[in-house]
Order: C-alpha cells, then structure tokens, then sequence
C-alpha cells in the first residue's frame, strides 16, 4: 500500500495547510496560477523562499530552467523517482526548460540523506552501465511523456520546453581538490554542514558516517551552482528527502555569487515533492527494496498497470493527479463515477491505463488491460498467436507439456502438493477454457479446452488464472 507522505520536515504541517488554501485558486495550469495547480495535483511539498519572487516570476511569462538529479545507484530508475520527474514534466510541457543530471560523481560517493546505513560501494563498471541505462529511461521518459500529452490533451500545445542531459562526472572529473578547496572552501560553512537531516540523524544515531558521505552534500550543492552559472538553472526538484542538499546548493550560490547581478535577479530556489511512502512509512524505492522499476528487463508494463491497477480506492484520486498528466476536471469526473460503484475499480483501470500509456506507450498500456481482462474473465481471446505474445511478453505465460493431467498441472501452477490440487479440483474450484468449464475430477485429455490445440485458459476459484502453452 503505498501513501504519500503529506510533509515530513518541520514547518511541513503549516505549509500543507497553506498549499491547501492556495489551491482554491487553482487554474488548470495556466501560468499565473502555475504553482498552485502543481499544489493542488499533489507535486509540491515545499518551495523555498522568497517564493513570491518565483509566483511573480511565472507570472510574468519568465521561462524558467530547473533541473532534477538521480544516482546510478541501480540499473532503472523506479515509480518513487518518477513524482520528481512528473514534476518537471509538467513544467516542460508547459515550455519551461529542463535538465536532468545522471550523477556518475555523486553516485561514486553516496548520498546519506534518507538513509540509516552507510551504501555499499559498487564496481564502476556497474555504475557506469547504470549511467547510460538511467540516462536513456530519462530521456524517453521526457519524450513519451511530451508525445503523451500531446496526443491526448493538448494536439495544439505551444511545444515543450528544451530538455538537457548531463552527466555530473563531466564537470568533477576536471575539478582539482586543492583549487576547490581554495576557491569554495570558505563559502561552505562545517555548521551548516552538520545541521543538515542527513548529517545530523546518522550522527545522532548508532549508524556512523563516513567522509565521503558528509562531503555529498557539496558535491551536489556545487552541481547546482555550476547549471546556475552555466546553463541559467535556477530551480533545483527533488523528493522531500533531498532538501537539505539542494538547500546547501542555494547557500554556495548566494555565497559564491554574493550581491552579483544574476543571483538578485535570478535567485536559485528549492522546489521538493512529497516523498511516495509505503504504508509502515517507508520510503518507496530502491534501498527499501519495494521499488516497481522502469526498465522492461527488470518490470513489464504489466507489471506497472497491475501496480496501479491495485491502488487503493483512498490513493486513486492522488495517483491520478501526480503520475498522469490528466486535466483535474477530468480526474473530478473520473472520481465522481467510481465513487458510484468503487467495487467495479473504474478508477483504478483508468491510473493503471493512463500511467502505462504515458511510460510504455499506448500499444504496451492497451495490451496490459486486455490481459487484465482476460485474467479477470471480462475478456475472450479465441486467437491463440495472441494469447502467447501478450503474455510472453508481460512474463506470466506458463508452459507445460502436452501430455500433462489437469492435478499435475494445478500443482505446478499453484506449487502445491498433488493432494492440495486433487482436492482443489474435486471441490469444483478448476475452470478451463474461455467458457469457464468446471471440472472436478482429473482428467488427461485437455484438447477439447484447447485454444488452437495449443493455449489452455486454466483459473483456479476466483482469484487466479493462467494462460499455458502446451507444447
Ligand atoms: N519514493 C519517492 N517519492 C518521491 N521522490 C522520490 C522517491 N524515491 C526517490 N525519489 C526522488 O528521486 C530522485 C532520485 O533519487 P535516487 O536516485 O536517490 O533514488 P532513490 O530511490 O531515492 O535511491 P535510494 O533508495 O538508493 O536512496 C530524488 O530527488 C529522490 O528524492
Ligand atoms: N542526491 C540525489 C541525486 C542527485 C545527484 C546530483 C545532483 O546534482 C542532484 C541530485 C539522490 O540521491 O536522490
């Protein structure tokens, strides 16, 4: 069960209480109410101040740049990554401009923030395949995502924003310690330094803290200083658990750049989402373990439809603000009719289809709900090609051979004992084939439930259903 945390850092609960009023002024997105909107869809938890300036900024028409950073710490990025990146997409399909940093440095270091234990270290070979596996899922992310809206929404939207990719070891591969230390040492104070959460929680605790780990925050606070003073990037995003380093970014800025003209024109700012949390509290993602990547080799699109397809009926509406792109009078209407009769799970399908589409894109999201509605017997495929592809293709097609017995079978679909499946068929729990055929006692023949001599439909009770290829 996944929950998103409403704030999590002090001041959170006020400024939740603020986004909620905010958000009676909500527009669906046009640029004057821009903030709120975003607010209002669930994908702002803090801005940092003077947010004003931001507000008047958006106002004016300003195009802004800001730019979000993931670590090659695995080898896709995942659902939990996704609320920042839905943050700038919705930023980016509104012509703002976009950067993403794949952190090939900071990844060889290790970020403390949100963690109780120190990372284990990774062989660079891994970590640079990561870089360019992540560095790929972004930037068709953005592309998809762009196309998506596109199609669906908006046919005459003015074009997105520009999108860049980087990689931070581009710039620290030629930084050298002693003319950094020179050059930035002084404006980075060892008090700040210590104050921040993930510093100070790893320090207070039993878990110990290495340099490297105390010394990300710089790493990450001098990436943002270097897209501020090279590719204009005033906004840094990230989730809830990164404030602390993008806050250390925006002090080396004002430090650094201290009564330059830029910084007050242009002031850096934070803008953090809310953290997806599983229902203990849990940070979703990859150190939790939980995480739903988007890498096909690691989790179909399947896989990501019947995540959403089984949110709960209390997540939906916020789902559908934060991970599709859907106009909110939309997602109103969409509500209203699955309040009518939760159990059909109308809202769940229309997340589940919407979320596919806009990562995987239509063909994988349409293929993902008939095979939902094959296992959940709204839908008959008499077309065996098909049968074997869809299912192949999301991983939960079984084989078996030819010759096999209806217990036999149960047994190893179910892996229970032969006994277990001898008594699941004789209480008359084992349907085959399209037309639900009960059968209640084992039998070797299969043909006659045969989907072109080849694809058996075998369901046991209500819950479970198979699609084998017997060969
Ligand atoms: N569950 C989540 N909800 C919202 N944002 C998240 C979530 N998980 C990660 N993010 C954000 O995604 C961005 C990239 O995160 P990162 O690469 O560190 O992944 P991660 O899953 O947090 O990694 P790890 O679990 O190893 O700490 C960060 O801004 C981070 O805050
Ligand atoms: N520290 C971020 C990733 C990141 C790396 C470099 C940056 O400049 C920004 C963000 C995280 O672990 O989630």
């Amino acid at each position: 069960m996944l929950h998103v945390s409403r704030c999590t850092r002090n001041g959170g609960t006020h400024i939740s209480i603020i986004t909620r009023v905010l958000s009676r002024y909500i527009s669906n997105g046009a640029n004057t109410q821009l903030l709120n909107h975003l607010k209002e869809r669930g994908l702002i938890s803090q801005v940092s101040a003077p947010e004003e300036k931001l507000v008047t900024k958006i106002q004016n028409g300003d195009k802004l740049k800001m730019y979000c950073g993931v670590d090659p710490t695995a080898k896709s990025i995942h659902l939990g990554n996704l609320v920042p990146m839905m943050l700038l997409l919705n930023f980016y399909i509104r012509g703002h401009d976009i950067v993403n940093i794949v952190g090939g440095a900071t990844g060889a270091v290790g970020d403390p923030s949100g963690r109780t234990t120190e990372r284990k270290s990774m062989a660079d070979d891994t970590r640079l395949d990561n870089v360019s596996r992540i560095t790929t899922q972004l930037k068709r992310f953005f592309q998809n995502g762009s196309r998506y809206y596109n199609d669906k929404y908006n046919s005459n939207h003015n074009g997105s924003g520009e999108y860049l990719m980087t990689n931070n070891y581009d710039w620290w591969k030629d930084v050298k310690m002693i003319d950094f230390l020179a050059t930035y040492g002084k404006h980075i104070r060892i008090q700040s330094m210590l104050s921040r959460d993930s510093v100070s929680a790893r320090l207070n605790s039993q878990g110990s803290l290495g340099f490297n780990e105390f010394t990300y925050q710089i790493l990450q606070a001098y990436d943002f200083y270097h897209l501020y003073k090279n590719e204009n990037t005033t906004i840094q995003i990230g989730g809830n658990d990164q404030w602390g380093n993008i806050t250390a970014g925006i002090d080396l800025i004002n430090r650094v750049e201290q009564n330059s003209k830029q910084v007050k024109e242009n002031p850096p700012f934070a803008i953090t989402v809310p953290l997806l949390t599983t229902s203990n509290g849990q940070k979703f993602g990859k150190s939790a373990g939980n995480a739903i990547f988007l890498d096909e080799e690691i989790n179909t699109a399947y896989d990501i439809y019947q995540f959403f397809l089984n949110t709960t009926d209390e997540d939906v509406g916020r789902f559908l603000k934060i991970f599709t792109l859907m106009p909110m009078e939309k997602i109103s209407r969409v509500i209203e009719t699955h309040n009518e009769k939760p159990q059909l799970r109308y809202g769940q399908a229309v997340l589940a289809k919407e979320v596919t589409e806009m990562i995987h894109g239509t063909k994988k999201s349409e293929d993902a709900e008939i095979i939902s509605k094959i296992l959940f017997g709204t839908y008959d495929s008499n077309d065996s090609n098909e049968l074997v592809r869809l299912f192949s293709d999301a991983r939960i097609l079984k084989k078996a051979k030819i010759n096999t017995d209806i217990v036999s079978l149960v047994s190893e679909l179910m892996k229970c004992s032969k006994g277990e499946a001898k008594r699941k068929v004789s209480q008359g729990s084992v349907y085959l084939g399209n037309n639900k055929v009960r059968i209640l006692e084992n039998i070797t023949d299969l043909s006659q439930y045969l989907i072109d001599n080849e694809v058996l439909l075998l369901r046991v009770g209500k819950q479970k259903c198979f699609v084998v290829q017997l060969l």
